[in-house]
């Protein structure tokens, strides 16, 4: 067996998967063979979810199905609605509310009992999560604003349906269409860690709601889906202080701190989905006549690359694209995390076709042959 120590598992190969690929050099994504700028510009997030999970793009009697099986599952259950409520009164931060609850979903599921690794009921249990997952969010973001829940409705998709929950109104069409492609661009991305957490969850034939839930938690930090929160903080930190954006940057490095939003593991430059957030922060901040926050993110985008040779991620420009949509800050992760809900699913179902239980080693480093001394001779 090699010894090579590879930290952070860094271009370990450990599955195969048919969901998605990623060139690093070329700055390419496919989800299924379909490239990520045509998925954007054409698919909904409903046909990319058939796709993930179905393996083809679906029909439009499939579509009508699946969606109608997905409408109907938007709804929450009373006690699922009080979790919320008291999470929102303890302050709870979104991401973490969200985690909560979405465990706390597998005690109303009607598929709880089945077979961990029953793919019918498991397609079931992920239609359930990923309809709930926007119901609970705008759920808890109005319940901390001390705002009446707005229950979900039927007749709107899935992206303009979780912007009318969240704001009480039907978002307009460039909102909903805009909100859609996000959700699109961030359905999947090969073995992040979240996904990776999510695999080594149903490796154990633990359920999928186990899976996701930890793969919530592993996408809320810094370094993961918690950095495009970052970038909007920082952001509104240099515009507060009416900073040069390139003069906070240059101090982040002196400090030995990230710049949130740049660099990738497998990225060698600019991800193709930043290129496409990056021209929707544009559109909107010309059709609101003040190009600031774009122009802010291209000027660090523009000395990255220059001096440090650093790319943005796909959390850079959704940060200025949800501000310009008037979507809180502290709920872009869990945006995130309703989105990748789809692939976590996937790779999950992908994991149980064929599993095998994951478990690296580490190199034991500690101390050898120690003495043991009985606790009153310590
Ligand atoms: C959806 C997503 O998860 S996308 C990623 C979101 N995360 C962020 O945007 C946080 C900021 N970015 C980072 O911290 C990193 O680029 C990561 C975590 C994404 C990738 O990390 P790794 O693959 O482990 O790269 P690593 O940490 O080895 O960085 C390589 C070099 O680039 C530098 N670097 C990488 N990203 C950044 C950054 N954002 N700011 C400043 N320097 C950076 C590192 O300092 C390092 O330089 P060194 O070799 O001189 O020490
Ligand atoms: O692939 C990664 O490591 C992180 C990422 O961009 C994502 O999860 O979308």
């Amino acid at each position: 067996m090699a010894d090579d120590l590879k930290r952070g598992l860094e271009g370990v190969l450990v599955a195969e998967s048919e969901l998605s690929s990623i060139d690093g050099d070329a700055g390419r994504l496919i989800y299924r063979g379909y490239t990520i700028e045509d998925l954007a510009r054409n698919a909904s997030y409903e046909e990319v979810l058939y796709l993930l999970w179905h393996g083809h793009l679906p029909n439009e009697d499939d579509l009508a199905a699946f969606t109608d099986s997905m409408t109907a599952e938007r709804a929450i259950d009373d006690e699922i609605l009080e979790t919320v409520r008291a999470l929102a009164d303890a302050d709870e931060e979104p991401m973490a509310a969200l985690r909560t609850v979405v465990s706390h979903l597998s005690a109303y599921d009607p598929d709880a009992d089945a077979d961990p690794t029953d793919r019918e009921a498991n397609l079931r249990k992920g239609r359930r999560i990923t309809a709930k997952m926007p119901t609970i969010l705008a759920a808890f973001e109005r319940a901390r604003r001390g705002d009446q829940f707005v229950p979900p409705r039927e007749d709107l998709g899935h992206a303009e349906n979780f912007l009318y929950m969240l704001n009480g109104e039907e978002p307009d069409e460039v909102l909903a269409e805009t909100f859609d492609q996000a959700l699109v661009l961030h359905a999947d991305h090969g073995l992040n860690a979240s996904t990776f957490a999510a695999m080594v969850t149903s490796s154990t034939l633990s359920d999928l709601h186990a899976s996701i839930t930890s793969a919530i938690g592993t996408l809320s930090g810094s370094l993961h889906g918690g950095a495009n929160q970052d970038v909007m903080e920082m952001l509104k930190e240099v515009d507060d202080a009416k900073m040069e954006p390139v003069d906070w940057v240059i101090d982040a490095i002196d400090e030995g701190r990230r710049v949130p939003g740049f660099g990738h593991r497998v990225y060698n430059v600019k991800d193709p989905r930043a290129k496409i957030l990056g021209e929707k922060s544009e559109a909107l901040g010309e059709a609101a006549g003040d190009l600031k926050w774009y122009e802010m993110s291209v000027a660090i985008e523009e000395y990255l690359h220059e001096e440090k040779g650093l790319a943005p991620n796909v959390d850079f420009y959704s940060a200025s694209t949800y501000y310009q949509m008037g979507i809180p800050i502290d709920i872009y992760t869990p945006i995130f995390a309703m989105s990748r809900a789809g692939g976590w699913i996937a790779h999950v179902l992908e994991q149980y076709e064929d599993n095998r239980l994951i478990r690296p080693r580490s190199r034991y480093v500690g101390p050898e042959d120690q003495e043991f001394v009985p606790l009153e001779d310590r």
